[in-house]
């Protein structure tokens, strides 16, 4: 049997973790070599793999299972987008500035960084836990936002947590106005800071040589996907619902990046636009999904000033109401199944409702799967019902209609009071006054008009018009008759359900989750990452750099590219545990190694990462349990049924 590994051996420990990351090449600031810029980050080649595994089965999950309609949209975008969209007048954060040095902070950011700090300090004091030391460091001068040991007011403590769990309600003043009430300084100067003032996010730019046509990059990827409704819909046989999907770049002029992967002012998106009749938000596989069980934390709570989170399904949410519709619960639960299934740990995901003021005027719910991390809760994926906002700015500001064309089943008969005019008489009697009386007329509702007929089929009526004319009609002039309409074509906005993932959020968030030290040699981490996702699923490992070793090193190597298995060859000159020692920081799930025996009876041995438990078998045998095993056909328990454990010397026969 498989042994069973302690993975919780060690706490966390986040210079050992950035440590290795940066030894193994995830990740690295950009421009290292000019000094950086804060907020820009390169890929190596195992966080590039990462990535391109986490966007494969984002693709698989999403464009594939769902049968999506792909796009890929500019990046450059003209100004007059996002001024209909509403991005050049709202996608602003709140900045405040250090009064004397002038170091800019994000209001909100500056708020929670030091109430929690004050909090830890007040925990460390009465002695409930010690407070975790804010650690930064690149920047060991700077103090950032310290907890020392302070012990508040019980009612303090209350009003700070009340602040915290209502932070993403609050607007520029009302940030202004806790910094003032509550003394909240630069962490980094203990400087006072201004009034919060708003700053647009977007980065600025100007398409062609003139400069008179401003551009900006993307923020997000959606817009793209709105302005070819059209097109896509036709390519969809004109029928909702359907979803447009993107991976791509955006860039957003953070106002001071600091926490890595998180805060980055250039990262990869996924979106998802799924557009639904707005009077039939049901979703015909939510059945499928009703049992996935989300850990949530609704806006009732936080708007009461609670974090306090509770375990339910999709489908009870969706029936409470909790949630706003299926299609909205049924990408929650897609959202979560994407995560789980990539190795985000159920224990630190939650789904957390936003506020009223937090949410954008025209939204009707929205979520965000938040992913906790060393950092705090970090939202990873935000899920929206955005309503019609989108298509209909776009179709008001362009004159192009964004809409849907149904044709009814049945036709839709309705009786209606039409006013009749006869029109010689009309222009003879009311000269120049017929247009404002007709105007007048043709405003009147259903109830006015039957009261209007009744008064004219008594001989004559007087109307008021708002202007205060009056004037008075007869049966010569107007008469109101009930007339039948039939509509067979049904005209309508969908509506939009938005999942959006940051990318890079859930690859860093994901390596936190992963990383773990073996108790015998807690220098070395270990990267537990999935087979689905793990830059290289097989290290193949000869023993010696003999030759008589090499015909099988290309055998191994041309079967498992056969399978479809993506395997590196390590014959580095230096011992083999070192060597598996490295790729375990890389967090390849299994080793092949080649050995004497291996040349003598074609046998192999197979390493699973993180028990280090070693199994032997014939090269076939293993090649087809390590396929299975990156497959998910198996897992390590089925494969030890299939191979006995290597002994160091046994050979099988
Ligand atoms: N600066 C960033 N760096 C990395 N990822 C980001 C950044 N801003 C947004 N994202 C990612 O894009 C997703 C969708 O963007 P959205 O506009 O909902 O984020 P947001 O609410 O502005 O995020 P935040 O409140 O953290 O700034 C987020 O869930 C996140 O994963």
């Amino acid at each position: 049997m498989a042994s069973t590994v302690n993975k919780t051996a060690h706490s966390f420990d986040k210079t050992r973790f950035e440590a290795l990351l940066n030894r193994r090449f995830f990740y690295a600031p950009a421009f290292e070599i000019y000094g950086g810029v804060a907020g820009l980050y390169d890929y190596g080649p195992p966080g590039s793999a990462l990535q391109a595994n986490i966007i494969s089965e984002w693709r698989k999950h999403f464009i594939i299972e769902e049968g999506m309609l792909e796009v890929d949209t500019t990046i450059m975008t003209p100004s007059a987008v996002f001024e209909t969209s509403g991005h050049v007048a709202r996608f602003a954060d709140w900045m405040v500035k250090d009064v004397k040095t002038g170091d800019v902070l994000r209001g909100d950011h500056l708020v929670k960084n030091v109430l929690e700090a004050r909090l830890a300090g007040d925990r460390e004091a009465r002695g409930l836990e010690a407070a975790p030391v804010a650690e930064d460091p690149k920047k060991k001068k700077k103090k950032a936002a310290k907890a020392t040991a302070v012990k508040l007011d019980d009612a303090v403590v209350q009003e700070y947590e009340t602040i915290l769990a209502q932070l993403d309600n609050y607007g520029g003043p009302e940030l202004g106005e806790l910094c003032r009430k509550h003394d909240i300084r630069n962490p980094d100067t203990d400087n006072e800071v201004g009034e919060p003032q708003q700053f647009n996010l977007m980065f600025q730019s100007s398409i062609g040589p003139t400069g008179q046509h401003k551009g900006y990059l993307r923020p997000e990827t959606a817009q793209g996907h709105f302005l070819n409704f059209n097109r896509l819909l036709e390519y969809n046989n004109g029928r909702v619902p359907f979803a447009s999907a993107q991976v791509g770049r955006s860039f957003r002029n953070e106002i001071s990046p600091r926490a890595g992967l998180l805060r980055v002012r250039e990262f990869t998106m996924a979106e998802v636009e799924h557009y639904v009749d707005p009077d039939d938000k049901s979703h015909p596989s939510f059945k499928d999904v009703r049992h996935v069980e989300i850990v949530a934390l609704d806006k009732h709570t936080q708007e009461a000033g609670s974090s306090e989170t509770k375990k339910i399904t999709v489908g009870e949410a969706v029936d409470k109401g909790i949630i706003a519709n299926e299609t909205l619960g049924y990408f929650i639960a897609r959202i979560y199944q994407y995560l789980i299934n990539i190795g985000i740990d159920p224990a630190r995901l939650r789904f957390r409702q936003h506020m009223g003021n937090e949410m954008a005027h025209y939204a009707t719910d929205c979520w965000d799967a938040e992913i906790q991390n060393s950092y705090g809760w970090t939202e990873c994926v935000g899920c929206a019902d955005r309503a019609a906002y989108d298509l209909s700015v776009h179709s008001n500001k362009t004159g192009t209609p964004l809409i849907v064309r149904q044709a009814l089943k049945e036709p839709i008969v309705t009786e209606k009071e039409v006013p009749e005019w006869n029109k010689k008489v009309m222009g003879k009697t009311f000269k120049g006054d017929a247009g404002i009386l007709q105007k007048h007329i043709d405003s009147l509702d259903e109830a006015a008009l039957i009261k209007l007929k009744g008064e004219l089929a008594q001989g004559s009526a007087v109307v008021k018009t708002e202007e205060g004319k009056e004037f008075t009609l007869t049966p010569e002039v107007l008469t109101i008759e009930r007339k039948t309409f039939k509509q067979s074509i049904r005209e309508f906005v969908p509506n939009v359900i938005e999942p959006s993932f940051g990318l890079g959020r859930i690859l860093y968030c994901l390596l936190e989750h992963s990383f773990w030290a073996r108790e015998q040699d807690i220098e070395r981490g270990v990267l537990s990452l999935p087979p689905l996702v793990a830059p290289t699923k097989v290290l193949i490992v000869p023993l010696s750099a003999r030759e008589e070793f090499d015909p099988l090193v290309q055998e191994i190597t041309a079967k498992l590219r056969k399978a479809g298995v993506f395997s590196r060859v390590d014959d580095s000159n230096t011992s083999i545990g070192k060597r598996y020692a490295r790729n375990d920081e890389l967090g390849t799930p299994y080793g092949l190694t080649i050995d004497f025996a291996s040349v003598q009876n074609r046998t192999v041995t197979i390493r699973e990462r993180d028990t280090m438990d070693q199994r032997i078998g014939k090269i076939d045998e293993v090649v087809a349990t390590v396929t299975d095993l990156v497959n998910g056909n198996i897992d390590w328990a089925q494969a030890c049924e299939r191979l006995p454990k290597y002994d160091g010397v046994q050979a099988v026969e």
